[in-house]
Parts: C-alpha cells; structure tokens; sequence
C-alpha cells in the first residue's frame, strides 16, 4: 500500500491500537447513590490481539465490557468521563462516546461483537438457531436468503458444531449447554467482527466443555486475525487465551501487560495476591474457580477507600497509599502498574 493511502489522505488516522480505553468513568445513578463501577480504566487492544481483563466479582469487568458496546441502560448508567476510540475497517478513529445510535448499530453490526455467559440472552427462543443466524448475516452483510442460510451452515460447522444442516434446524432450548455457546459464537461471527468481547463465555459450563469453548474461541481469533477481550474473574484462563492482560481491582486497571510478564513478574500487590491464590494443578473444583484468599474484601462502590482502592487489604500499604491515588505507570513499554510502591517493592 502507498504510504499516503486514502484513510491518510482523508486526515483521518494516525497508526494505533484497534481500540484504545483512556481513563474511563461509567457510574450508575442509583438511589442508594452514585456507583462508580468503573471509575478510572485505561487499556487498550490491538489489531489480533488477545486482551484478558481479569478481577474479582464487581470490579467493574463487565460495565466496562458494556460501555464499549455502549450497551447500558441510559436511565441510571451515566458515562461521566474518558474516552473510547476504535479504529474501523478503513483505518478511521471512532469516538464511540460520541456516536450516534445509529452509528453505533452499525459498529455493532460490523466491527464489534459481544458474547455473554448466559447464551439465551442473546437467543431467541422462538427461532431455530439456523434462522437467526441467517438473518443475522442477511442484516449485516446484506446477504440473499440462500446465501445467507449457507453463510449460517458454514457457521455453525465453523463452531465445531456436527451435523450443521440437521442442527440449524432446532431450536435454542434442544441444544445443550455447550452447543447454545458454540451457536451464540456463531451468531457472533455473523457480522465478521474484527473485535469480539467475550464476558466470561465459559463461567456456566462444566470443566471439560469449558476448555473446548477456550480453545475453539482461541483457534476462531487466530484463524480470523481477530482481536478478542476475554473477561473473566479465573486467573487460570487468562495464560490459556491472552496474549495481554489488564487485572482490574474496584472499578480501576492495576496492572497491564503481556501475559507471560505479568504472570512471571507482577509488579501490583493485588496481582502478585492473586497469582498467589491460583490453586496449584486444581483442578477439583467444579467450575475450576478459584478462590479468593486475599484478607478482606472488594470495597464498597458506593464508598470506596480514599487513595489506592487496594489500600485496606495491601500489605504494603504506607501513608502516601490511603491519600493519593496512584496513576497507571510504565514498568517498561507495554507493562504499566498502578502502585506507588512498585520499584521499591522489586525483588
Ligand atoms: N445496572 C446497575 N445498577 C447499579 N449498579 C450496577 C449495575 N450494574 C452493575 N453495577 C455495579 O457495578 C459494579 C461493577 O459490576 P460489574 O458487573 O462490571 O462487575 P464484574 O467485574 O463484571 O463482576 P462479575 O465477575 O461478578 O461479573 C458492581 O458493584 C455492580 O454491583
Ligand atoms: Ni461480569
């Protein structure tokens, strides 16, 4: 390609990550009060890339998930801040905040694709699987409806699912858990996404249906050169799917980086708490969860602790900790830490 191709004679782009998530504030007005679920994150994902987004329950994994999707009910969830920037098909940045419905449901349809842990959310039950994945290829890539049929068989052979032509045919509560999954991949794909947000797509199956999910999601963003941000609060899944990770603790990112850096050499107390609770070679426990043995618990949304939220439950914590709030720094390029304490802490 030329140097000066069309997206950069238009003015429109300077190089960069497929999605970029800068300081980001989504808080829910709620009457109880303001929560701020996610209040501060910043990460970003790259053209293929695998992002991980790791932490415990309500640390604001899928709120952030949802806001880039824009997916929230406008009625209490207020984005008060941040940015979100997506760099479409022809090179151009997209401020997703300040898109259109419209324009949004066409980014949806095309660009971005989300899967969730309950399958029959994004079923409907009325419809065999084969239907709503041929309209779902009609809708967005404008397809005839026998084009769009076979586009749904290839699909669902794509999934690893048998027998295509006899499954299009049934219905979402004939299949079994496993297989709703695989169709709602499917349905995913539908729109040939070059980014697809996966928020804890395996949580409900049992161990061994689990790892055929992983795989065969890993394998589709491989084979597609697709980028994927798979949340998930199992830090075990996360060296399996992830090339990246952001671990995030109560509503902020701690720690970002390659997977195999930040597993091997975390630099955040709360990483180096959770790597720690990783069950050696457990592989007991019915869902493969693991436990959370780090002293104390998340914080309160609603009041969450002045300074660094991990404060309360650090070790390490000094003063400087339970006043400021320490912004994201680079340990080195790629790898940043949100502690005030991290080069003290080395070794
Ligand atoms: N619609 C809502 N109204 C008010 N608060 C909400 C709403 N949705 C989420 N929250 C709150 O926002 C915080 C973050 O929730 P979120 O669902 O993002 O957590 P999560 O990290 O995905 O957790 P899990 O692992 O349990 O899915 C939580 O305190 C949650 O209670
Ligand atoms: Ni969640």
């Amino acid at each position: 390609m030329q140097p000066n191709s069309s997206a950069h004679a238009a003015g429109a782009t300077e190089p960069g990550p497929l999605l970029e998530v800068r300081d980001l504030r989504t808080h829910f007005f709620t009457e109880a009060g303001v929560v701020k679920a996610v209040n501060g994150v910043t990460l970003s994902v790259g053209e293929g890339e695998a992002l991980a987004i790791v932490g415990e329950s309500g640390s604001g994994k899928s709120v952030t998930g949802l806001t880039v999707m824009r997916l929230l009910e406008r009625t209490t969830a207020r984005v008060v801040g941040g940015s979100i920037t997506f760099r479409d098909r022809r090179g151009r940045a997209l401020d997703l905040l300040a898109m259109s419905d419209s324009q949004m449901q066409a980014v949806r349809g095309n660009e971005i694709a989300m899967i969730f842990q309950d399958p029959m959310s994004s079923l409907n039950p009325v419809f065999t699987v084969g239907e709503q994945i041929a309209e779902a290829v009609r809708v967005h890539l404008g397809k005839d409806r026998r084009t769009a049929w076979s586009a749904a068989i290839d699909l669902l052979s794509q999934v690893g699912i048998s027998d295509p032509e006899r499954r299009a045919a049934s219905f979402p509560h004939q299949l079994s858990g496993g297989m709703r999954q695989r169709v709602m991949i499917a349905l995913a794909l539908a729109c040939d996404p070059r980014l697809l947000i996966a928020d804890e797509p395996t949580t409900a199956l049992d161990v061994t249906i689990q790892a055929q999910i992983i795989e065969l999601l890993g394998r589709l963003q491989r084979e597609r050169r697709m980028a994927m941000i798979f949340v998930t609060h199992d830090l075990k899944l996360v060296g399996e799917v992830a090339d990246r990770v952001a671990v995030m603790y109560a509503s902020q990112v701690v720690e970002e980086g390659d997977v195999e850096e930040v597993l091997a050499r975390p630099r955040h107390p709360y990483t180096k708490a959770l790597i720690s609770c990783i069950p050696r070679r457990d592989y007991s426990s019915p869902q493969g969860r693991v436990l959370h043995p780090i002293p104390g618990t998340l914080p309160n949304p609603l009041s969450p602790p002045e300074g660094c939220r991990f404060n309360p439950r650090c070790a390490y914590a000094v003063d400087r900790c339970r006043t400021q709030d320490p912004p994201l720094e680079d340990v080195r390029p790629g790898h940043t830490t949100a502690c005030f304490r991290w080069k003290e802490l080395e070794g």
